[in-house]
């Protein structure tokens, strides 16, 4: 297709809200007009299903569930009054709750204001929130938030140290909608033991934003925590930045949830047509069925042009690929479904793939995400009559034509700044592509069966651990591998063995291990 052409088909297919200022293009994705009507057929389904969710009805059949994050941004739409009113109660009290602990009205026992937070997640229970404090927190916020998103020691200690002159005016938030995942639940109980260590009153510090009833609940019920947020059951944890899990830290950290919540409605509202073209929501669908025929052959890389968006690619990787990374469709064939997701930012990815992306393996569609403004003010000159904000938008078009050229497709998706309603409104418009596209290709887009696997096998080798560990405690002589493992009553689990008897004695904990480091069959183990 020539300049001109392409130039109608931008115009033709440019997508525009005009209260957010949002466009979507999709003209570089080079599907045809037979390609979109064959798959009417499917949106249209997809439409009406939609429809039915956003009533109540049980999107999520394996877990029984009803599927309501954007009841979050507008609680009229929610099925019952009571919900409605617990969906309003809770924004009040979060508003409230931040209100007075920016003001000074809740303060910690030792200082007369909280200046920092802890916030301890992982999955959805972090990444909505590190995106979104990346994204639009102030240089100098209220609070200033860190965050505890796994079970590293030396993570979990490199920010207690950082923090070891403020733990006095440290909040912590424990976010975890289960109450019973295992990295946060690690994480809160090495900080509840430095605040000890500094003769703090760990409740007295603590929020807890988890399920009604959890164990993560009873605790803070029991120890009489400063607060507790509800996580509802209809929230699923990839699409829970705008309830308690997102808004909480956010209003904290001075954020405007309000607005991040009114521009995720104005997304809904605009993803609620049900006309491909009209529809956002549906133009990223299409496109991303086109791009991998429906199957996830080709992997979306995410690339915004403005460093607070870097975290988007890494939010939107848990987004898609817990939802759309699925073994069976709905009708229990096995279909391997899901689109590989990654990604930083432009430009500075250009030094890094893009190589590969305009010459290498032609295995992706690109989204590249423009921001209008430069930045808050004047910009000063780079060189004569160019800053370097021109520079990133010349990268930014340069890479979508350089790809285009060598036929690969990208996706443009510009607003005109960063701001509260602007990542509402994305946030609100990815969550509502993969509801179409996992509905396209007749997944349950909603929950993550194969996340179990990889908890259960990692339960299996802590408790192995401790079998071998009792094992070497009832012996006096060194004894091999093998035969800790006969003892064990594991005898084909060597290889797991051997690993977990390396990592305790290279954290002295007591395993001595003797023989050649190299041949790891040689080794001969005892306790010291
Ligand atoms: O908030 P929770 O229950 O701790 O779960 C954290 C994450 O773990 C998962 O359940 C599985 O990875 C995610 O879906 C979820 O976001």
């Amino acid at each position: 297709m020539d300049a001109i052409a392409l130039w109608q088909r931008y115009q033709d297919w440019l997508y525009f809200h005009e209260g957010l200022g949002l466009y979507v293009d999709v003209s570089r994705m080079r599907f045809d007009d037979a390609f979109v009507e064959s798959l009417r057929p499917k949106f249209d389904k997809a439409f009406g299903d939609m429809a039915e969710l956003e009533k109540g009805a049980i999107a999520n059949p394996d877990e029984n569930r009803m599927v309501g994050h954007y009841w979050l941004r507008n609680p009229d739409l929610a099925p019952t009054p009571e919900l409605t009113q617990e969906i309003v109660q809770t924004l009040e009290q979060i508003e409230a709750f931040a209100e007075k602990v920016q003001t000074g009205a809740i303060h910690p026992p030792r200082a007369n204001r909280f200046t920092d937070i802890i916030s301890i997640g992982i999955g959805g229970s972090a990444l909505g929130p590190e995106f979104v404090s990346e994204a639009l927190a102030s240089d100098f916020p209220p609070l200033k938030i860190h965050f505890i998103d796994n079970t590293d020691p030396a993570g979990i200690d490199r920010i207690l140290n950082q923090l070891r002159n403020n733990l006095a005016s440290t909040l912590v938030l424990v976010i975890s909608k289960s109450g019973g995942t295992p990295e946060p639940r690690n994480g809160m109980i090495e900080v509840k033991k430095a605040y000890a260590g500094h003769n703090l009153d760990f409740a007295q510090y603590a929020v807890a934003i988890t399920s009604p009833g959890s164990n993560l609940d009873k605790v803070a019920q029991s120890e009489g925590w400063l607060a507790t947020f509800p996580m509802y059951d209809w929230v699923g944890g990839r699409t829970s930045e705008m309830s308690t899990v997102g808004l909480v830290p956010a209003a904290l950290q001075g954020i405007d949830i309000r607005a991040m919540l009114d521009g995720a409605k104005e997304m809904d509202d605009a993803t609620r047509i049900p006309d491909i073209k009209k529809n956002p929501a549906a133009l990223l669908a299409l496109s991303w069925y086109y791009a991998g025929d429906g199957k996830g052959k080709k992997d979306m890389v995410v690339l915004p042009y403005k460093d607070s968006l870097a975290l988007f690619s890494r939010y939107l990787q848990q987004l898609v690929m817990e939802s759309l990374g699925k073994e069976q469709d709905l009708d229990g064939n096995i279909v391997h479904q899901g689109i590989a997701v990654y990604g930083n930012k432009g430009s500075t990815d250009q030094h890094a793939y893009v190589q590969q992306l305009r010459d290498g393996v032609p295995n992706f569609f690109a989204t590249l995400i423009e921001v209008l403004e430069d930045r808050h003010g004047q910009s000063p000159e780079i060189d004569p009559g160019v800053t370097s904000g021109d520079y990133l938008s010349g990268f930014l078009q340069g890479t979508r034509k350089a790809l285009y050229e060598n036929q690969r497709d990208s996706i443009t998706i510009t607003i005109p700044q960063v701001n509260a309603r602007t990542v509402g409104a994305l946030i609100a418009l990815y969550d509502r592509a993969v509801g179409f596209y996992g509905n396209l290709v007749n997944i349950n887009a909603y929950h993550q069966p194969g996340v179990e696997a990889g908890k259960k096998a990692a339960a299996a080798i802590l408790d192995l651990q401790t079998k071998v560990v009792t094992v070497l405690q009832a012996e006096k002589t060194p004894l091999s591998l093998g035969e800790i493992a006969e003892k064990a009553g594991a005898p084909e689990e060597v290889e797991a063995i051997y690993k977990i008897l390396r990592h305790l004695n290279v954290n002295q904990r007591g395993v001595v291990l003797q023989g050649n480091l190299g041949e790891p069959g040689s080794l001969k183990v005892s306790l010291s």
